[in-house]
C-alpha cells in the first residue's frame, strides 16, 4: 500500500519540478539583466552582485537538483511569489528580492539541518520512532507556517502514512546530506550529480523509513490495545467461569434439597389422591354396590351386592313391569268382554264406543310404561358401566394396598413411585416421577414368582430384555416410549415407560362401548401411523398383540401403541409368506387372525397379523362387540375353532356405518392371509386417508 501510494506521489513531484525548471532560469536571467543595468549607480549593490554571480554560476546545478529532489514543492512556492513582482517593471524591487530570497533560503537550510539531525538521531535509535515522528511533524508544521501556504490541509483524502511521508519529504527536500556540504552554497559546484542523486534517493528512503516507523508505532499501539483487550476479556472469562462454578456448586448443594421438596410435594398430592379415591369408592359403593362375602361351610367366596341406586332402579323397573302386566290383563279382559257380546254390540253404538275408548286408554298407558322403561333401562346401563368402573377401581385399590411398592419408594435414585395405575398378569404399573428429567413416567414392575424354577425366571427375564431391546429403539409419536430398564432385586425389575395420563382404549370402550365412526376412524388412523413406522424400519416389527388394552391415550387424546411383549422382529432373509410363528398360543384370541391357529404346520406370519387385529378393533369400536367369539372365553374360542371358522364378517344393521368403513373392515378381515393387504398396502385405504374433499 505504502509503496503504491509513494509511487502515486511521483507525478506531483515532477509537476512541481517542471514548474521550478521553467521559472527559475527566467527569473535569474531577469535579475541578472537588472543587476547589470544598475551596477554603476549602486555601489552598495556590490555584495549583492557578487552573490548574484555566484547564484548565476550555480544556476544550472540548482536547477538540476531541484528537478530531482522534492524541494521544488517548496522552492516553487518560494520563487513563485516573487515571480509575480519580478514580472513587474519595478527595478528597485529586484534587489530587495534577491536579498530576501537569500535570507530565506539560509533560514530554511538551518531549519532543515536541525530536522536532519533529529532524523539522523532517530535513525540511529529505532526505539525513538514515536518521538521522531512527533518532532518531525512539529518541524514540518513550522516549515509550513514559514511558507504560509496552508499545505497542512493535504491530510484530506490521504492516509496517515502518506501524511508522514509528505512531511518527511518536505523536510528532506530542504535538508543537506550528512556531510553538510549543501549548507554552503559555494560547495555546490564541486558536487557531482551522482552524489546528489544518491543523496536524493537516500532522503526519499529516509522518508519511507520514517513513514514505516510511524506505521509500526501505530500498529504497536494497536497491538498493545488489543493485548489489553484480550487480557481484559480473559479476566472477564475467568470471573464468569468462577461465577459459573459457584452456581454449579450451589446447584449441586441445592439438588438434594430440591429433590426432597419435589418428592415431598408429590407424595402429599398422591396421598390426597389416594384418600379421595377411597372416599369416592365408598360413596359409589353405597349407590352402586359392594363386594360381599359369602360363607358356605368352610368356603368363603365373594359376591356382588347392588347398591341403593341400583336397588331403587330395579324396584322401579319391577313396579313398571307389574303395572304393564296389570294393564295388559285389563286390556285382555276388555277384548274378551267385547267378543262375548258378539254381534249384539254392533247394534248398540254407545257400548261399542265405550270399548274402543277403554282400549285406547290401555294402549296409551302401555306406551307410556314402555317409554319409562326405556329411560330406566338406559339409566341402568349407565349404572352398570359405573359399576364396572367401580369394581376395577376397587380392584386397583386393593392391589395398591397389597403391593410392596405402595409406600412411595424412590427407585434407582431417580423414579419416585406414586400411585398404582393397574396390575397386569405379572406386573404392576405405577405412576412415577422422574426426578432427573422432571416428568411423569409409568414404572412397570415385573415381579418374578418366587415359586418359579430358576429356569422359568431366567426365561421370563430373557423375554423382558428382548421386549426392552425391541421397544427401546422405537421412537414415534404413536408408540409409547420406553425410557429405561433396571433391576430392583433378584426377583423384580422395572421398565420405565412414557406416561399416558388418559385411559386405555379398553377402559374407553367399557365406559362407552360404541364410538361414533369419526372417533373410531381417527383412533385407527393413529394406530396405523405407529404400524407404518414399524414396517418402514430396516428391522420390521410385528406387534402381534394389538388390542384395546394396548392402546393408550395421553392427556391430549393422542393414541399410542404399547406392550411389545409378544412382538416379532422380521428378519431380513424372511420369505414372502412371512416368518415362522414360534410362540403359538400366546396373545388374545379375539384379535388374532386364522393363520395363528394353524395346527397342521408351523404358521408363517407377517404384518398382516396386525392388519387383522386392527380390523377387529375398528369393528369393536363401531358396534360395541367383537365380530368373532365376542361372548366366548379364550378357552372356548380355541376349543370351538371360532377364528378358524371366521370366514366372513357380518355387520349388524345398527348402528349404521359408512360403506368406506365396511370395505376397510372387510379388507382387514380377509380370511386368506395371502389375499389380505399388509400394513403398508392397507395404509392407502380411503378410510385411512385424510384429505380435503
Ligand atoms: N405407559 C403407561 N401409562 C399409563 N398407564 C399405563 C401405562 N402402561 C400401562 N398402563 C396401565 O397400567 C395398567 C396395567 O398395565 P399392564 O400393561 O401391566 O396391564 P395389562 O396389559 O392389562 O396386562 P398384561 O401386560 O399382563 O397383558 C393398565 O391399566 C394400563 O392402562
Amino acid at each position: 500500500m505504502k509503496h503504491s501510494f509513494l509511487a502515486r506521489k511521483a507525478p506531483e513531484d515532477s509537476y512541481l519540478n517542471k514548474k521550478s525548471d521553467q521559472s527559475l532560469p527566467t527569473k535569474i536571467a531577469k535579475l541578472e539583466a537588472r543587476m547589470i543595468g544598475k551596477a554603476s549607480s549602486a555601489s552598495s549593490a556590490a555584495p549583492a552582485q557578487q552573490q548574484l554571480q555566484q547564484q548565476h554560476q550555480q544556476q544550472p546545478q540548482q536547477s538540476a537538483w531541484s528537478s530531482l529532489s522534492a524541494a521544488p514543492k517548496f522552492a516553487t512556492a518560494d520563487l513563485a511569489e516573487p515571480s509575480t513582482s519580478s514580472d513587474s517593471d519595478d527595478d528597485n524591487g529586484g534587489e530587495f528580492l534577491i536579498q530576501a530570497n537569500t535570507q530565506k533560503r539560509q533560514k530554511l537550510q538551518e531549519d532543515g539541518n536541525s530536522t536532519v539531525l533529529e532524523h539522523a538521531e532517530a535513525v540511529a535509535d529505532g526505539r525513538q520512532v514515536v518521538v521522531e515522528s512527533i518532532d518531525t511533524k512539529a518541524t514540518s508544521d513550522v516549515n509550513r507556517k514559514k511558507h504560509g501556504r496552508g499545505r497542512g490541509h493535504s491530510v484530506s483524502g490521504r492516509g496517515r502514512g502518506s501524511r508522514v511521508s509528505d512531511q518527511t519529504r518536505l523536510l528532506t527536500s530542504t535538508v543537506s546530506p550528512p556531510n553538510g556540504q549543501l549548507e554552503n552554497p559555494y560547495n555546490k559546484d564541486s558536487r557531482p550529480n551522482e552524489q546528489l542523486r544518491n543523496d536524493n534517493n537516500r532522503s526519499s528512503l529516509d522518508e519511507e523509513v520514517a513513514s514505516l516507523r510511524a506505521t509500526v508505532s501505530a500498529l504497536e499501539e494497536d497491538l498493545r490495545k488489543s493485548r489489553q483487550e484480550a487480557s481484559d476479556y480473559q479476566n472477564l472469562c475467568r470471573q464468569v467461569e468462577k461465577e459459573l462454578n459457584e452456581l454449579k456448586d450451589n446447584e449441586q448443594q441445592m439438588k438434594p434439597k430440591r429433590t426432597k421438596v419435589i418428592s415431598d410435594l408429590l407424595i402429599s398430592v398422591s396421598k390426597a389422591e389416594r384418600q379421595e379415591a377411597r372416599l369416592k369408592v365408598r360413596q359409589d359403593s353405597l349407590r352402586l354396590g359392594n363386594v360381599g362375602v359369602i360363607r358356605a361351610g368352610t368356603v368363603i367366596s365373594e359376591t356382588w351386592e347392588d347398591g341403593q341406586a341400583l336397588k331403587d332402579l330395579n324396584a322401579h323397573l319391577r313396579q313398571l313391569l307389574e303395572t304393564k302386566e296389570a294393564v295388559e290383563r285389563q286390556r285382555k279382559s276388555l277384548k274378551k268382554r267385547q267378543s262375548d257380546k258378539g254381534d249384539g254390540v254392533d247394534a248398540e253404538t254407545g257400548v261399542q264406543e265405550e270399548f274402543l275408548v277403554q282400549d285406547e286408554i290401555y294402549k296409551s298407558r302401555l306406551a307410556s310404561i314402555k317409554r319409562e322403561e326405556e329411560v330406566l333401562l338406559r339409566e341402568r346401563d349407565r349404572y352398570e358401566l359405573e359399576k364396572g368402573r367401580l369394581i376395577r377401581e376397587m380392584k386397583r385399590i386393593r392391589d395398591e394396598d397389597g403391593s410392596r411398592f405402595n409406600n412411595f419408594q424412590i427407585l434407582n435414585h431417580r423414579f419416585a413411585l406414586l400411585n398404582l395405575l393397574g396390575k397386569g398378569g405379572f406386573s404392576e404399573v405405577y405412576k412415577a416421577f422422574d426426578l432427573v428429567e422432571h416428568r411423569y413416567v409409568a414404572c412397570k414392575l415385573h415381579g418374578l414368582n418366587a415359586q418359579w424354577s430358576e429356569e422359568k425366571k431366567q426365561s421370563y427375564i430373557r423375554h423382558a430384555i428382548r421386549e426392552y431391546n425391541i421397544h427401546k429403539t422405537l421412537v414415534h409419536h404413536h408408540i409409547v416410549r420406553l425410557w429405561d430398564i433396571f433391576e430392583i432385586d433378584q426377583n423384580t425389575f422395572c421398565t420405565v415407560l412414557e406416561y399416558c395420563s388418559g385411559k386405555d382404549l379398553d377402559a374407553v370402550l367399557k365406559a362407552t362401548p360404541v364410538l361414533p365412526e369419526r372417533e373410531a376412524r381417527i383412533i385407527i388412523f393413529q394406530i396405523f401411523q405407529g404400524l407404518i413406522y414399524l414396517n418402514k424400519r430396516t428391522q420390521k416389527i410385528i406387534h402381534y398383540d394389538l388390542k384395546p388394552g394396548n392402546v393408550l391415550f395421553d392427556e391430549l387424546g393422542v393414541a399410542k401403541v404399547t406392550d411389545f411383549g409378544l412382538s416379532k422382529i422380521v428378519e431380513n432373509d424372511v420369505g414372502s409368506q412371512g416368518m415362522e410363528l414360534t410362540s403359538q398360543g400366546a396373545g388374545t384370541y379375539w384379535y388374532l387372525p386364522p393363520e395363528c391357529f394353524e395346527l397342521s404346520k408351523t404358521p408363517l406370519i407377517s404384518s398382516k397379523v396386525d392388519v387383522w387385529s386392527a380390523g377387529i378393533l375398528v369393528y369393536q369400536m363401531l358396534f360395541g362387540r367383537r365380530p368373532f367369539g365376542h361372548d366366548q372365553t379364550q378357552e372356548r374360542i380355541l376349543r370351538e375353532d371360532t377364528i378358524i371358522k371366521a370366514r366372513k364378517v357380518e355387520f349388524p344393521s345398527r348402528p349404521a356405518i359408512s360403506n368406506e368403513a365396511k370395505d376397510f373392515i372387510r379388507r382387514c378381515l380377509t380370511y386368506n392371509q395371502a389375499e389380505r393387504p399388509d400394513v403398508l398396502a392397507i395404509a392407502q385405504d380411503p378410510f385411512l386417508t385424510y384429505s380435503k374433499k
